[in-house]
């Protein structure tokens, strides 16, 4: 069963388009990473799953309950680190926490749920001094509360620092392997690369590209590096062959006797071949493929042309051609419709 599906979901805001006709499947069990610029929809996707608010068109279904009529349910399943999330000043960690227990009515030891986030130390504190990191910790430990088969982190590495960020990769890791489905939203997209077994991109509202990073890797204009290490002096005419073959969009020297190569990985052998043909030992190369922020910046800079992407859980990756800050730790109160 699918963990989330949309169908066809638009949310207007008055004028704005938040999200535009928005399919996605994201199935049981899968870390799904939600990325976009600002803007582009991502926290109105969330609040979508959560009844926070209401799609002016399409379906929501979350763990297979509607999420509008069956929001409770959906609730009860789901851990929410919602983004902006703030405490109450004057309650200890602790407090926080077994108000989450209470909330969910499950029997959890809390202090339990602290050590896991690195907060046990500090439970006794009062929550209105602890840094920003410490905070989001928190809103981690209240997520986690009662073994969610879901988790929804809108931006959890916000404020972490290495440490933190790194702590927050190894929960979601051990989170997933228990079997909870996780969908975060990030922009730290180390973050994302590391954990996320698939990623939607959304950019003003449409859902741009969906597919794991290796699959939006073969599909997009991103380039990979190529290091060329040769055996003899590239004169300038080879050099602007070079750069006039298919799929190599640059070419420089690197030192005396290597070439930097900005190319699809069509175009590898390509280069090399000419190389070769022209006289020039391959002594070495090696291939740098683009980074996850390569991709995300050829997917929705204004010029982004991506080629289709065929593995997109139903949604059809694309080419391009009010949301409640309740201050509620629960995120669960006041619903703008
Ligand atoms: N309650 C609201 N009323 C009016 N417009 C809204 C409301 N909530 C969101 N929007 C608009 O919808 C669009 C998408 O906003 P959203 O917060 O979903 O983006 P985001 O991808 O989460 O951005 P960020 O990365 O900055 O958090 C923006 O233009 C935003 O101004």
């Amino acid at each position: 069963m699918a963990a989330i599906e949309l169908d066809g979901v638009t949310k207007r805001f008055e004028d704005v388009t938040a999200v535009s006709d928005l399919s996605l499947t994201v199935e049981e069990g899968e870390v799904f990473g939600f990325l976009g610029p600002n803007g582009a929809g991502k926290s109105t996707t969330i609040n979508l799953l959560l009844d926070f608010v209401r799609p002016t068109s399409g379906a929501v279904t979350v763990l297979g309950h509607d999420a509008r009529a069956e929001s409770i349910a959906v609730r009860e399943r789901t851990g929410v680190l919602p983004e902006g999330f703030d405490v109450y000043d004057r309650l200890t960690g602790r407090a926080h926490v077994e108000f989450a227990v209470d909330s969910k009515e499950v029997d959890v030891d809390s202090d339990a749920v602290l050590e896991r986030v690195g907060l046990a130390d500090a439970a006794d504190r009062k929550a209105g001094g602890y840094s920003k990191g410490m905070r989001q910790r928190l809103a981690l430990a209240m997520a986690l509360v009662g073994d969610p088969d879901l988790l929804i982190l809108d931006e959890p590495s916000s404020g972490l620092d290495p440490a933190g960020a790194k702590e927050m990769r190894e929960i979601v890791v051990s989170e997933a392997d228990r079997g909870t489905t996780v969908f975060f939203s990030s922009h730290i997209l180390e973050q994302v690369e590391a954990v996320c077994d698939r990623v939607g991109i959304l950019r003003g509202g449409e859902l741009v590209a969906v597919d794991s990073i290796d699959g939006l890797r073969s599909a997009s204009d991103a380039d990979a590096t190529l290091h060329i290490t040769v055996g003899a002096a590239v004169g300038d005419g080879l050099l602007a062959e070079l750069r006039e073959l298919t799929g190599v969009s640059s070419v420089d020297r690197d030192g005396d006797d290597a070439l930097r190569v900005g190319c699809d990985s069509d175009a590898k052998t390509a280069v090399v071949t000419t190389l070769e043909d022209d006289g020039i030992p391959v002594d070495d190369f090696s291939t740098q493929e683009a980074s996850l922020e390569d991709l995300f910046l050829a997917y929705t800079e204004d010029d982004a042309a991506v080629a289709d992407s065929p593995n997109n859980g139903g949604a059809g990756a694309k080419v391009d051609d009010d949301h409640p800050e309740t201050g509620d730790p629960t995120g669960n109160s006041e619903v703008s419709r």
